[in-house]
């Protein structure tokens, strides 16, 4: 299987080469030439079935001939071994028609985990096989970095080094990134906001003579794949409530638009979706691109859902390529407007495209705390602020005696001042994270120009050209 790029001026990769490349040379994203089908004959086979199990028959269609077999079942089964719930991603019922898919039971306590710890294997193996070393970078607004901390830290062939927004994370994620002591990570803390961190993150991709020095690798949902990881729980949960036979639809937070991109492969590649449903907080830039058709940039607000405080989706440059009929001028163009102007506007044959496949809602923080205590004391369950925005705009989406399962994308836990505001219960952390709060933390404080951040990890990083 080939991969292509958004903006059709790389070389086309084939799987390991674009695990390894995260951005492609002409500063596009990678995606498979053609989407790989799976019959509905073959979606039936998997119900009984183990998540391991499913996402083997998921993911061997994106590695074919690249990633042996049994060497993709062990790193399956070894990354979802870390899941501390026996399904990894459970479905749990909070109405008749209503679920939330729990993806939080990972190390870190947020979706990141699922595909982070396959990602981190996959990476090891590849690098292992060539001999060889990557230097990773990532941009946090809080959950991809503690999951990618966790995932790399010790392993022999990798740095890494994740930007996050100085003050702008909770202290529970921050604490994530700057307690594990591992000496292949650094966590440096940005005088900035999350897009800050991902212009920087692009930046260093761009500025060739830095990347091959270091040899760059990103683990940000850039990468393939991350997004590839993540579509397996769709199959998963859709399979559980009846998938092909039955239209199930799904409701995802949304902030770099890796998750919900997720959902949308799942269904190009045969997965009966109905709705697929995009949640924003404040920082509602994809709930109005979808109303008005003109992707439009305003300053990023700080919420009580802080890893969706996002003003850049990387992803959506996906949807536009797809949208376009995979024209990659039209994305390039879209892309300058971008940079030169902070905004563009989608013709109408693509939008109209994209508003067949996606719906949007927002959400204020008086709304998402208003979920967190109606839902609450309707059903007992405890929502984290981010899915609560998945649930408010879910119940304006569903349709009746249709299954709506929301993404779960992180644990109450992790952002106990909001949910205690919102409903009076300090959601406590798990044993395994009883002392997280009392351990000593290292980062760096960086300015947040290129220069400095590629010094810095010049310094520290072991690969080299
Ligand atoms: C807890 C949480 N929910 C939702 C999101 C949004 O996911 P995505 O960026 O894949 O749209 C993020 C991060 O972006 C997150 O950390
Ligand atoms: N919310 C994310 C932002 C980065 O998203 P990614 O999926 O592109 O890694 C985070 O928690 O860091």
């Amino acid at each position: 299987m080939d991969y292509i790029s958004t903006r059709g001026d790389a070389p086309a990769l084939k799987f390991r080469d674009a695990l390894l490349a995260g951005l492609a040379r002409d500063g596009g994203l990678y995606l498979p030439r053609e989407w790989p089908q799976i019959s509905k004959k073959e979606i039936r086979a998997l119900r009984g079935k183990s998540y391991q199990e499913i996402a083997f028959a998921v993911l061997s269609h994106f590695v074919v001939d690249e990633i042996p077999s049994d060497a993709l079942k062990s790193m399956i089964d070894e990354a979802y071994a870390t899941f501390r719930h026996p399904a990894v991603a459970p479905l749990v019922q909070i109405g008749p028609n209503d679920f939330v898919l729990e993806l939080f039971h990972g190390t870190t306590l947020a979706f990141k985990d699922v595909a982070m710890q396959l990602l981190a294997r996959l990476m090891d193996y590849v690098l292992a096989e060539r001999g060889e070393r990557a230097t990773i970078v990532g941009a946090t607004s809080g959950d991809t970095g503690g999951a990618a901390i966790d995932a790399f830290g010790g392993r022999e062939r990798t740095d890494v080094f994740i930007l996050f927004p100085h003050g702008k994370v909770s202290p529970v994620q921050q604490r994530q990134m700057t307690t594990t002591g591992y000496a292949n990570v650094h966590a440096l803390a940005v005088k900035g906001n999350f897009d800050d961190c991902q212009d920087l993150v692009k930046a260093m991709f761009n500025d060739v003579a830095f990347r091959d020095s270091v040899k760059l690798s990103g683990v940000n949902s850039i990468n393939w794949a991350r997004i590839m990881a993540q579509v397996v729980y769709y199959f998963t949960a859709a399979i559980s409530l009846g998938s092909p036979d039955r239209k199930v639809s799904f409701t995802v937070p949304t902030g770099n638009f890796g998750d919900i991109f997720a959902g949308y492969v799942a269904k190009r590649m045969g997965l009966p979706i109905d709705r697929l449903v995009i949640a924003t907080n404040d920082n509602d830039i994809l709930a109005r691109t979808l109303k008005t058709g003109r992707y439009e940039m305003r300053p990023a607000i700080a919420t009580t859902s802080p890893s969706m405080d996002i003003q850049i989706s990387s992803n959506f440059e996906r949807l536009l390529f797809e949208a376009y009929g995979r024209d990659p001028s039209q994305v390039r163009a879209a892309m300058a407007g971008l940079r030169q102007s902070g905004a563009f506007e989608i013709q109408a044959e693509a939008l109209k495209s994209i508003r067949r496949e996606f719906r949007a809602g927002r959400t204020t923080q008086k709304q998402v705390a208003e979920t967190i205590r109606e839902i609450l004391a309707t059903t007992g369950y405890l929502l984290d602020p981010h899915t609560a925005t998945g649930i408010f705009v879910a119940q304006k989406n569903s349709k009746p005696n249709s299954p709506m399962v929301t993404l779960a994308t992180a644990h109450p836990a992790k952002f106990p001042a909001a949910v205690e505001s919102a409903c009076g219960i300090f959601p406590g952390l798990p044993s395994w994270l009883g002392d997280l709060m009392s351990r000593e933390e290292r980062f760096d404080l960086l300015e947040p120009e290129l220069k400095a951040v590629e010094n810095f990890i010049s310094q520290h990083a072991r690969a080299k050209a």
